[in-house]
């Protein structure tokens, strides 16, 4: 069943704009132009675009605090704006600029007050607690107030605070914005967790594509209020043309380079100690024993297709195989 169901969404605002030198004019502004979106449950779905793309605006119609200006959308089976109630009951928000924690109070009192806002049966309370308080190391903080927590610290309170109530869905704005990489890895490997245990849907939003690699086997991409790509990365490789390349440093140069079936030589390098190819139809072991019947090697090393430059690409509109991580374009030099 799809837990999120979204078709033909549309969100506009209304903006003044200048328009001269003391006139300004209304413009409408579709932050979200048309997004058909469908989620099933358990998915791990990352939500990601360039600034102003309509990401937020996005997850903001699906947990109800903005009204669609049109489109259908259902999230659990309600109808967010007017249902908010009990969808509030079901899902998990978790926007990394804002707080659902009480400020003045420990940690430990705001999830129990939590559990009395949600009405949780204490037993349910106490395991799900005990979960987040293993997973992310919470005791050590659990008693100072929010306040005097850092950004990291609280960001585990703030996931915490948005599970007690075992939500269907979790919705994630930038959770990982501003934390260190320890806090980092915690909250990952945390989403990662909860992930595998399939009965959460998440649906997240970063500028951090680690993130996506990290937790995401599906990506939509928004640009501009509409979806440019709904796919695994593996599949946004493939769109790309980026590829694995295998880097080989030779002991002595060879006179001519080799050519490999299914690897095609991309670069040569270090005055011809170092030969880089692209993995096309060739397998990593089948080119590694053609050159060591061929040179002496002396490191070889492969080169994962980097996530970020073929969403850099996306982003910019262009299309076409791919620059990769290490500058290499396609042509030896
Ligand atoms: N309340 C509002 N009034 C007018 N325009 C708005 C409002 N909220 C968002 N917008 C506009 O809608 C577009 C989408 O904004 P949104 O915040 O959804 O983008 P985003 O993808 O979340 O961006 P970012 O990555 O920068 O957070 C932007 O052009 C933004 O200026």
């Amino acid at each position: 069943m799809n837990v999120i169901d979204v078709r033909d969404l549309r969100k506009e605002f209304t903006v003044r704009v200048k328009a001269g030198r003391l006139r300004r004019e209304k413009r409408t502004v579709a932050a979200v132009a048309g997004v058909d979106l469908r989620v099933e449950r358990g998915e791990l779905l990352g939500y990601i675009g360039p600034n102003g793309a309509g990401k937020s605006t996005t997850l903001k119609m699906l947990t109800g605090v903005l009204t669609p200006t049109s489109g259908q959308v259902r999230v659990c089976g309600l109808r967010p704006v007017p249902e908010r109630t009990r969808l509030a009951l079901r899902v998990g928000v978790v926007f990394g600029q804002r707080s659902q924690l009480w400020w003045d109070l420990p940690l430990r009192e705001s999830f129990d007050l939590l559990r009395h806002v949600y009405r949780v049966p204490a037993a349910a309370h106490a395991a799900r607690l005990r979960r987040c308080r293993d997973l992310l190391d919470l005791d050590a903080f659990a008693d100072i107030p929010v306040r005097q927590l850092s950004l990291g610290q609280r960001m585990r309170g703030e996931l915490t605070a948005a599970l007690l109530h075992g939500p269907e869905v979790l919705f994630l704005d930038e959770p990982t914005i501003g934390l260190d990489v320890v806090s980092r890895q915690a909250v990952r490997g945390f989403l990662a967790e909860l992930g595998r245990a399939g009965d959460t849907t998440l649906v997240l939003t970063t500028h951090d594509l680690a993130d996506i690699e990290r937790l995401c086997p599906r990506l939509v991409v928004i640009d501009h209020g509409r979806v440019v790509h709904d796919g695994s990365i593996a599949a946004l490789h493939d769109r790309y043309g980026s590829r694995r390349l295998v880097v080989a440093d030779l002991d002595t140069a060879l006179p001519q380079p080799p050519e490999l079936p299914g690897a095609p030589l991309l670069r040569v390098e270090a005055d011809g100690h170092r030969l880089v190819f692209a993995l096309e139809s060739a397998g990593v072991a089948d080119v590694v024993a053609a050159l060591a019947g061929r040179a002496a090697l002396r490191d070889v090393s492969i080169v994962e297709p980097d996530i970020e430059d073929v969403v850099a690409r996306l982003y910019a509109g262009k299309e076409g195989p791919l620059v990769n991580a290490s500058g290499i374009a396609g042509a030896p030099s």
